[in-house]
């Protein structure tokens, strides 16, 4: 299998042990496999802690795998690469830049022409709809806005591969829905394939292709159920559909199973 053929992220075997402060070893994920096809939506969902991040953070590049193989495009993963785009729950947005100069910053770190990277950053921040809101700094914004200005800024870059944690969690509600519609909008048509790592197991079927149950830690893929609810998709509306409800029953008799060892952990230690 060549690049051009190749999923757009392969997880083989991979485990990831950190050292702890105490210089114990702390196996964070455990023989993992899994497979993003290319413009993939996938979800991961598991309990508290099981790993989530750190498998985001192994096909980031930020870490490299104890164990096993990270691929990316066919290609074992080295270092962080310009292709990818991060949304965590932090608003990784600069606060000393307008919103504007927020959205330029990373075509013109790829070098691309100050003209060229403002006509880009406009255009995202029409779609985003902040187009008023260009001169403003992010402190003189809303959280759903912020998130919107992140959004705009990692969007501008035409990822390829777009890795998200917990993008919304910080969000009320409603802005929450709002945002997961959006993200939907902003994504078709680019052709990105998504990771998105959620504790909230409705936003994950709302949203993705394609949801990855994660064991109780050390993390290890226990199921994959296939989203078949057709796109495009409104958030709210995919929510009320009698499908959707069968998929949540499904998931969760898997997930809770997960979920129930973690806590049963946590009143051991307790103990
Ligand atoms: N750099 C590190 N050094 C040591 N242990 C770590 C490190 N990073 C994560 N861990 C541990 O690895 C385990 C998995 O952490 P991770 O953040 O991947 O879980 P998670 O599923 O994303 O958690 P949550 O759902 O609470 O966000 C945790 O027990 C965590 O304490």
């Amino acid at each position: 299998m060549n690049s051009r053929t190749s999923p757009a992220i392969e997880l083989r075997g991979a485990s990831k042990v950190f050292r702890t402060p105490s210089g114990a070893p702390h196996t964070a994920v455990r023989d993992l496999d899994l497979t993003v096809e290319r413009g993939e939506f996938v979800a991961v969902v598991g309990p508290t802690g099981c790993g989530k991040s750190t498998t985001l953070t192994l096909v980031s590049g930020l870490e490299e795998p104890t164990e096993g193989d990270v691929l990316v495009g066919g290609e074992p993963v080295s270092g962080i690469a310009d292709d990818v785009g991060f949304v965590f729950q932090q608003d990784a947005v600069f606060p000393w830049r307008t919103v504007l100069s927020n959205v330029m910053a990373g075509p013109r770190f790829r070098g691309v022409p100050k003209q060229e990277a403002r006509e880009r950053a406009r255009q995202w921040l029409t779609r985003v709809g902040l187009e008023a809101f260009e001169d403003r700094y992010p402190h003189q914004l809303s959280g759903g806005q912020r998130k919107r200005v992140s959004l705009a800024a990692t969007f501008v870059n035409d990822p390829k591969i777009l890795l998200m944690d917990e993008p919304f969690s910080a969000l009320d509600v409603q802005t929450r829905a709002l945002m997961s519609d959006e993200l939907l909008d902003l994504w078709s048509g680019t052709g990105a394939s998504v990771v998105f790592v959620t504790h909230d197991l409705e936003e994950s079927i709302a949203l993705a292709d394609k949801v990855v149950v994660m064991t109780a830690g050390p993390a290890t893929v226990k199921e994959v159920f296939e989203i078949d609810l057709p796109r495009p998709r409104k958030v709210e509306q995919v929510r009320l559909q009698t499908e959707f409800t069968d998929i949540y029953r499904e998931i969760w008799s898997s997930l809770g199973e997960e979920v129930r060892i973690t806590r049963e952990r946590g009143a051991g230690h307790a103990a």
